[in-house]
């Protein structure tokens, strides 16, 4: 392997990598807002799975930070089914599409010659009812449990990550890393919108995008606060 060879490989990472899940946080925390009693439900987790939930009194971020470990990504079924509905709704690719090498015919039969293009909307596919059901537009990390145990859908119905031979090659990693950083924050805060009049809306760029940005305040978790409301 020719050094050329492994910093395009290394670049092609870092580019495929960074925005995307950066993006997934941020409407991630964007619906932990809109839905207070879904964040603590994922704050609870956090606290169960890590150490703080022996009762252990843990204080700081590089405490909590080294309880972190596969077996403790694994257990947290809630945190994966939350981040997967914000997939679901917000797929950080809206809008993918492919061109035909050759003619070739789709499972349904359609024609398609060689050099057209077609193209899939995440983003709708998403949200349809079709799909999803009739709460395909509701945020419902319950969805994807059965017993507390996450259940995957086929990638052809939940298309965040594409599918087929080409399907996103950081989904396993891109989890981890959404996860841990998930932990570190809703370990120690509680969010809300600075603004919660305000409903956000998107930009769509190559990524799915949060027009103006995320803002948020974080509240200690040690103070008093009633997150319900
Ligand atoms: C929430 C996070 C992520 C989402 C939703 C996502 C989504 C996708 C999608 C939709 C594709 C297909 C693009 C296409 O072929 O048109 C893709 C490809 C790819 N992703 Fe991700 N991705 C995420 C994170 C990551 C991370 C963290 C990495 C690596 C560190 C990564 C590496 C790649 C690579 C290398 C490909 C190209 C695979 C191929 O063409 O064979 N992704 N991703």
């Amino acid at each position: 392997m020719s050094d050329k060879y492994l910093r395009d490989i290394i670049f092609s990472f870092m580019i495929a990598g960074k925005d995307t899940t950066a993006n997934t946080l941020c409407w991630f925390f964007y619906m932990l807002c809109k839905n207070p009693l879904i964040q603590e439900k994922v704050a609870q987790e956090v606290i169960d799975c890590t150490c703080s939930g022996s009762g252990e009194n843990h204080v700081n971020t590089d405490d909590i930070l080294a309880t972190i470990t596969d077996e403790t990504l694994q257990k947290m079924q809630y945190l994966h089914a939350a981040l997967t509905e914000t997939l679901r709704l917000y797929p950080v690719t809206p809008m993918n599409g492919r061109c035909a090498m050759e003619d070739d015919i789709l499972p349904d039969g359609h024609i398609i010659k060689k050099g057209e293009e077609i193209n899939y909307l995440a983003y709708a596919m998403g949200r349809m009812r079709y799909i999803w059901g009739e709460d395909a537009e509701i945020f419902r990390p319950e969805r994807w449990l059965k017993n507390g145990v996450f259940q995957p859908e086929s990638p052809f119905k939940f298309i965040s990550f594409h599918a087929g031979p080409r399907i996103c090659l950081g989904k396993e990693f891109a989890y981890r890393q959404m996860k841990i950083f998930t932990i570190a924050l809703l370990h120690f805060f509680h969010f809300k919108l600075a603004d919660e009049s305000k409903d956000a809306i998107y930009k769509v760029t190559f990524t799915l995008h949060m027009k103006g940005g995320l803002h948020l305040r974080a509240i200690p978790r040690t103070t008093q606060t009633n997150f319900t409301t």
